[in-house]
């Protein structure tokens, strides 16, 4: 079934999620608007990073319902792990494997119809391409994110949700994964920034969402 066009990007209805007896989110009810996207604030563990593992699928709400394109999270798992795409701490690269080698397997997974090109034009897009042919583990912290992030554009998803995209960057990479988040946006991805670059932050997103001790405050 497609998503329903009129549907919110997202929707969080009464949602909390425990861990043993911490909860990191109380009773989150949020919408946001289709075509908008939204900043993600809060203090170190105020429950960023377990909103959007809840929003890519990767864990499932202890209470109440998470809606991702008018579908739920948990019910339609697989349908809506094929409309987002995660940039988190953990980046999934094989270290063994160069970077070219690492988004052409991605590629060939994701049943791309030219796998090497694909992976070439997006090592280019994230200013990759010198290194195109070193092995991951030879890269620096920063080249893993644009790594991470060339990853994620190979996926081409309708949701992007970026945990912490500027960490680990340079200026010139700042400015390149801000560059990179304005084209996501322009070619009509929703994107969802967790980040404590506020100021970053606020400029590329719209609607802002602030969250203290796993509840939505004012900012
Ligand atoms: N796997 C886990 N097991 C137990 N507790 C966890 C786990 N993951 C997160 N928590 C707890 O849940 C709360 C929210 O953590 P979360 O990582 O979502 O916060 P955050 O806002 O992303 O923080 P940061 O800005 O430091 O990345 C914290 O109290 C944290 O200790």
């Amino acid at each position: 079934m497609p998503p329903l066009s009129a549907a919110p990007a997202l929707a969080l209805h009464d949602v909390s999620k425990r861990y043993g007896r911490r909860w990191a989110l109380a009773r989150l009810t949020y919408a946001l608007p289709a075509g908008r996207s939204l900043l993600l604030t809060g203090h170190n563990g105020s429950g960023k990073t377990t909103l959007l593992r809840l929003l890519a699928t990767a864990l499932s709400p202890t209470a109440g319902r998470v809606e991702v394109l008018g579908r739920d999270a948990v019910v339609e798992r697989d349908a809506v792990r094929r409309d987002v795409a995660l940039l988190s701490h953990a980046s999934f690269l094989y270290e063994d494997l160069t970077a070219h080698q690492n988004l052409t397997v991605l590629a060939r997974l994701l049943g791309l119809p030219s796998p090497a090109d694909a992976a070439s034009d997006e090592l280019t897009r994230v200013g990759l391409s010198r290194r195109s042919d070193s092995p991951v583990r030879s890269f620096s912290a920063g080249m893993r994110k644009r790594l991470a992030i060339a990853r994620l554009l190979l996926k081409a998803p309708s949701i992007a949700l970026l945990d912490e995209p500027f960490g680990e960057l340079d200026p010139a990479g700042i400015r390149d994964m801000e560059a990179i988040i304005a084209e996501l946006k322009a070619s009509g991805v929703t994107v969802i920034l967790a980040t404590h670059l506020i100021e970053q932050g606020l400029t590329l997103c719209e609607e802002r969402l602030h969250l203290q001790e796993g509840r939505a405050v004012a900012a």
